[in-house]
């Protein structure tokens, strides 16, 4: 017995019960009346002046609340609540008696355990009396102290069950066979309760109050019986129900899983996420009517999701993100979202779960999967009901998921679903003009997450133009950090100033030392690297940050991560991004997701339990596998996270896109760049004869390559460690070609090399393993022996290390990758390094490409970064450097055969000759007219 009653409480409780008692004398004394059954009769007098019904009512069935002697006594506070809070009810008769394990619990009872005679089996056992044992409460009466709540005041009865003893045989039925009826828990004095359950039908509840009320109405007329009541607010998130006594339903009340009776006021009340569900059921009652609550109309009828008076609070919904393990919990499980509209409850079998499941109008069972499915708007529903189940436990959705899908929760009434068109006027007209139509939307979703997003689109789907354009949105709270990885730092400053010509030229500032400033620009740009190491200059703080892959951030305990989190955290606008976000390895997502809302996961480790199907290992946690990658993938989606496939806008994207990616010229050292500007000096002078002009030019280009590799490979690893799976890299020099692919072996990344002097023969397997194997995932190609004749068409990016001057043997080198069997858009990096021969190859090379282009002889022109390389020849000098190039080859019939002939003097300018020379030798045994001019070359030197 709950100690809890005031004195008060226990007198009325005692008054009622005597009540009871003297009422069931007379009506047993009264003719004709004895030999019906309780629930059959309602007498207008037993209605109590404020309308609520005491005296006869439906008895639960094995008569509960019987003593020993069979004599009624008064209802237990206890017995007055609904079980479910704290009622100790007998188990079901296929338990042990006396059993006191959970699953033989139930936390609420039937709706018949209260309103119908039998216990619910099935329709023949309704018109039966029962063949069961029954069964009563016996003294021991369970503590308020003894009965552990769930979060929402519940208590799990498992602990309350005790001593149940078999009711002495039918000393309480009635004529019809029936247990009479006893006490209304609201109003009438009465027993302590014990009540029948079904052995399976476990959210039977609904479906036997559906059954009691075809009884109901074939007994009672409405006009004669309708019971008038009303809804009324009950603190913040519930409402009460004003009406008197009716079985129908007090028992349809108890199939409401947020129910809760107050015996102080002998009312029911409920969480408003049942409204709903009530007042629909209210309506089929042919006994009752209720008035709803003030605010709503028959909006009652009007599921709780599209209701503002009904919708549950998004508090009330975080709530059940808490407190839901259950110790005495037998069937686990989980609940996950399987897509932006459903969730699925991962869980074993359990029949009065099943029950519950049900009842839900959304519900679907995959026969593949064995899974339960719901939309989400009978989440809140079905979770209250789940919590009342004792013996079953259902990890709820994640706080983050709820957040993201209030809406589809029914907890919000703002839809989630369309993004609007962001109001551009203020950004420059050049970039809003220039963005594609899938790169608007990117920038539209960004301003609708309030610049804070991770934008992953594949890569070359231009995420640069999309960052800079959000980044411009917000242009009032600039200066702006830009951090990148270290080779394209300059390409970023290009972008810039192409995609916002409003920017005057020094507001960018490019950080080439640790020395620098990290303000001192409107727009500052930064690798990781440095970043890492200006710790003093990082309580700068910025308004607007992008990071550039993104991915560098993968793993916290670097330098560079650590550097970078505080600043992202404390930043109003975090613009992330990466064409390889690691879906697949959740753990490595983990830093992104908290540097755009550190508020969803603040612990890792909550993160890894959900994600990374974190195990506790003798070592510690582990945390490197994935679990509910789907779910991870919708909310990140819904939040956060913008990704497009290549494939899904290619009809948006060019067949080829070159873009001009500017190497850092501290690449080049301090040596290598004297001997380049000396040399420019000297051709700027001119020179004598033509043969003179070209060896000069040969030997400025030979210098060239020497100045780029160190930029060249830093580039390539970075390709490597942003995801790019497989790209062609083609160089002219033997020395780049050797460098880079010392640089693979010593990284271990599967290669495969073509040049000069590789035999025809041997070309054809290359490529072909090249196209089928996974491993391997850089092609390393000369420029001038791997232009044509080979397919390596499973890449889609090429990267030219070096420029060379013909722009038909370029164009012939992208080829490889974009011809038939290519199923994607090509992307082309062209690397260019300021101060060396690129400076005036580049503008040349353009210029010839735009020449192809409107001849239709090139499909793609230079992008918008590209053509941004014109500053190349603001400089007289240079523009004189320029016209010797264009003079010297542009002019020349053979442009290959002077490309061989520079690959035999870069040859002859190496100590080992083999691989040149050897490649000059093989490229002429596919032309014999070729064959001669090299050989005579050779000869010549
Ligand atoms: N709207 C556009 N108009 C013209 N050129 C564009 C546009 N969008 C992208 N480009 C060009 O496409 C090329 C690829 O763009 P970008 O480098 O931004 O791609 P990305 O998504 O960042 O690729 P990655 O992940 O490889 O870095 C660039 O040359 C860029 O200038």
């Amino acid at each position: 017995m709950s100690s809890g009653l005031t004195e008060e409480q226990k007198r009325r409780i005692e008054e009622n019960r005597q009540k009871a008692l003297a009422r069931r004398a007379e009506r047993r004394a009264a003719p004709g009346e004895g030999g019906r059954p309780a629930s059959q009769r309602l007498d207008p007098a037993s209605l109590q002046q404020d309308g609520r019904r005491v005296g006869s009512c439906h008895q639960p069935p094995g008569g509960q609340g019987q003593q020993k002697d069979g004599v009624e006594k008064g209802p237990s506070p206890v017995d007055a609540h609904p079980p479910a809070a704290g009622l100790c009810g007998v188990q079901p008769n296929n338990y042990p008696q006396g059993s006191n394990q959970a699953g033989a619990t139930r936390p609420f009872p039937p709706a018949d355990a209260w309103s119908h005679p039998h216990p619910p089996h099935s329709g023949a056992q309704h018109q039966q009396a029962p063949q069961q044992p029954k069964y009563y409460l016996a003294s021991k009466n369970p503590t308020e102290a003894s009965c552990p709540r769930f979060a929402d005041g519940e208590r799990t009865d498992a602990h309350c069950r005790t001593e149940y003893t078999p009711l002495p045989s039918d000393s309480m039925l009635t004529d019809a066979g029936r247990p009479p009826c006893g006490p209304c828990p609201e109003t009438c004095g009465g027993s302590s309760v014990s009540h029948f359950y079904s052995t399976v039908q476990p959210f039977a509840p609904l479906k036997e109050a559906k059954v009691q009320k075809r009884d109901s109405s074939a007994v009672h007329s409405k006009a004669r019986c309708a019971l008038k009541g009303r809804c009324v607010r009950h603190g913040e998130d519930r409402f009460q129900v004003e009406v008197g006594y009716s079985a129908e339903l007090i028992a349809m009340f108890k199939t409401v899983p947020s129910r809760s009776y107050d015996p102080a006021t002998k009312m029911w009340n409920f969480s408003l996420e049942d409204y709903c569900h009530l007042m629909k059921e209210v309506k089929e009652l042919s006994s009752v009517t209720l008035a709803p609550l003030e605010g709503t109309d028959a909006a009652s009828q009007v599921p709780f999701s599209n209701s503002i008076t009904t919708s549950p609070t998004l508090k009330t919904l975080l709530k059940t993100c808490s407190g839901w393990q259950k110790p005495s919990a037998i069937v686990k499980g989980k609940c996950v979202l399987i897509s932006r509209s459903r969730f699925e409850v991962d869980i074993g079998y359990d029949a009065e779960m099943i029950g519950v499941f049900k009842q839900m109008g959304s519900r679907n069972y995959d026969m593949k999967t064995r899974k339960w499915s719901f939309l989400l708007e009978d989440y809140p529903r079905l979770m209250g009901a789940i919590q009342s189940l004792p013996s079953i436990e259902a990890e709820p959705l994640p706080k983050p998921v709820i957040q993201t899908f209030a809406a589809q929760l029914g907890a919000t009434t703002t839809c989630a679903a369309d993004i609007p068109d962001a109001d551009l006027s203020a950004v420059d007209s050049k970039i809003v003009a220039g963005l594609m139509p899938f790169q608007r939307e990117g920038v539209n979703f960004a301003i609708s997450r309030e610049g804070r997003l991770l934008l992953a689109d594949d890569m070359g789907l231009g995420k640069t133009i999309q960052a800079i354009c959000i980044a411009a949105y917000y242009q009032k709270e600039w200066p702006l950090l830009v951090v990148t990885p270290s080779s394209v730092r300059f390409t970023w400053a290009e972008a810039f100033h192409r995609w916002l010509p409003s920017l005057s030229p020094g507001s960018t500032n490019v950080i080439v030392t640790g020395k620098d400033s990290l303000t001192s620009g409107l727009i500052n740009i930064v690798s990781f690297d440095l970043l890492s190491k200006m710790d003093k200059q990082l309580k700068e703080t910025f308004q607007v940050i992008i990071v550039d892959e993104s991915h560098f951030l993968k793993n916290i305990k670097t330098a560079r991560c650590r550097a970078a989190m505080p600043l992202l955290k404390a930043a109003k606008r975090v613009i992330l991004l990466s064409g390889t976000p690691a879906l697949s390895r959740p753990a490595e997502l983990y830093t992104q997701i908290a540097a755009v809302r550190p508020s969803f996961f603040p612990q890792f480790h909550s993160f890894g339990l959900r994600y990374c199907d974190a195990k506790k290992m003798p070592w510690g946690w582990d945390y490197s596998r994935s679990s509910n990658l789907g779910e991870l993938k919708f909310l990140l989606e819904e939040s956060i996270m913008i990704r497009r496939l290549k494939s899904e806008v290619l009809s948006q994207l060019p067949a080829k896109q070159r873009t001009v990616v500017v190497v850092a010229p501290e690449g080049i050292n301090a040596k290598t760049k004297a001997v380049l500007a000396a040399a420019t000096k000297e051709m700027a002078k001119g020179y004598k004869t033509k043969q003179e002009e070209k060896e000069a030019l040969l030997l400025f280009y030979n210098r060239t390559a020497e100045a780029k590799i160190r930029s060249v490979i830093e580039y390539i690893l970075d390709l490597l460690e942003s995801g790019r799976e497989k790209f062609l890299v083609f160089a002219h020099h033997k020395i780049v070609l050797d460098a880079i692919s010392e640089e693979l072996e010593k990284k271990r990344v599967g290669y495969i090399r073509i040049d000069g002097s590789t035999p025809s023969a041997e070309r054809q397997s290359l490529c072909q393993n090249f196209q089928v194997s996974e491993k391997l995932s850089v092609a390393v190609l000369s420029i001038t022996a791997a232009n044509m004749g080979v397919t390596l068409s499973s890449a889609d990016l090429v990267v030219f290390a070096e420029l060379f001057w013909n722009p038909g043997v370029l164009i012939q080198a992208e080829d490889r990758a974009h011809r038939i069997g290519q199923t994607s858009s090509v992307s082309i990096h062209y690397l260019v390094a300021k101060g060396t021969a690129d400076v005036f190859l580049w503008p040349m090379i353009q210029e010839k490409i735009k020449v192809l282009g409107a001849a239709g002889l090139s499909e793609a022109n230079f992008s918008e970064t590209a053509e941004a390389t014109d500053y190349f020849v603001k400089d007289p000098r240079q523009k004189t450097i320029y016209d010797l190039f264009q003079k010297a080859f542009a002019d020349d019939g053979d442009d290959l055969d002077e490309a061989l002939r520079m690959e035999a003097v870069d040859a002859c300018q190496n100590p080992d000759l083999g691989r040149a020379g050897q490649s000059a030798k093989d490229s002429c045994s596919e032309s014999p007219r070729k064959k001669q001019r090299i050989e005579d070359f050779f000869c010549k030197q």
